[in-house]
């Protein structure tokens, strides 16, 4: 059995009046990827983006209930957004680079946290882009921009950025959505390396990526969670009529 990373329970979403998650309550556990599943609008991103509090910024958007990591709750008024953020990174559909240099692009976390030594930004870039298996491809052009990398290589990098000030847990969503198949299955590979130290949680619309990748599958439908259960069982005897109909291609 593994340890909670963190849980949310009774987590509701409004954009306005309408409510576009629905009282929610969910365990992630560490060292596993969960996805999340469900056909569009059923609410996975904004259910993803309210772990780290990234709706905040979206005007018209209410919160209710709590996300507990440990005996801190996420949704608490004196929250640190920051450091939260550093605790849960965010890999987001499109590889969005910073302007910068491969090197300035992983560095920049790090030092923002207070690190200054060069000695130790070189480390951290170093193991960052191993983590993402860039090192070999990148580290003789280390100071050209982190947006003359190939799609695949982008992503990566921003992975590799959130690596870099050392997260517990990773949300992604549709992280190789925008890629080739190759630099997919590398991202695949990369989500089964990465979960030996970190929780993910992923948002796919790839059943397919949902069944390779993750160990836990939370079916979404209209902002209810249907039912989430170990993902071989979601894929092969789901108990409710939706996730089956779901994952049969009946719908969505
Ligand atoms: N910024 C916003 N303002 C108002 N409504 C929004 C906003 N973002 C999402 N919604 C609505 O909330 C619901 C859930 O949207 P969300 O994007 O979370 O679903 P999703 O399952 O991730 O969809 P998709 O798979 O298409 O990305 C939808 O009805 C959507 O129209």
């Amino acid at each position: 059995m593994s340890e909670t990373a963190f849980y949310t329970k009774d987590l509701s979403v409004y954009y306005g009046e309408k409510q576009a998650i629905k009282k929610i309550s969910m365990d992630f556990p560490e060292k596993k990827v969960v996805a999340l599943i469900g056909p569009s609008g059923c609410g996975k991103s904004t259910f993803l983006r309210s772990l780290n509090r990234m709706n905040d910024v979206i005007p018209g958007v209410r919160v209710e209930g709590d996300i507990w990591i440990g005996d801190r709750n996420v949704n608490a008024p004196g929250t640190d957004v920051v450091k939260l953020r550093q605790n849960i990174g965010m890999v987001w559909q499109k590889p969005n680079p910073f302007h910068k240099s491969i090197y300035e692009n992983i560095a920049f976390g790090p030092r923002y946290h207070g690190i200054r030594g060069k000695k130790q930004l070189d480390e951290i870039v170093e193991t960052s882009l191993r983590k993402t298996a860039l090192w070999d491809e990148v580290k003789d052009r280390l100071h050209n921009s982190g947006l003359a990398l190939s799609g695949g290589q982008q992503q990566r990098l921003c992975i590799a950025r959130s690596l870099a000030v050392q997260p517990s847990i990773l949300l992604m969503d549709e992280p190789a959505s925008a890629l080739d198949p190759v630099s997919t299955a590398k991202i695949e590979e990369l989500i089964a390396e990465l979960k030996q130290d970190y929780c993910i949680v992923i948002v796919t619309h790839n059943m397919y990526q949902a069944a390779r990748v993750s160990d836990k599958t939370g079916f979404f439908l209209m902002g209810d969670l249907v039912e989430y259960a170990e993902t071989s069982k979601i894929f092969t005897n789901p108990t409710q009529r939706a996730t089956d109909d779901y994952i049969s291609g009946r719908f969505g």
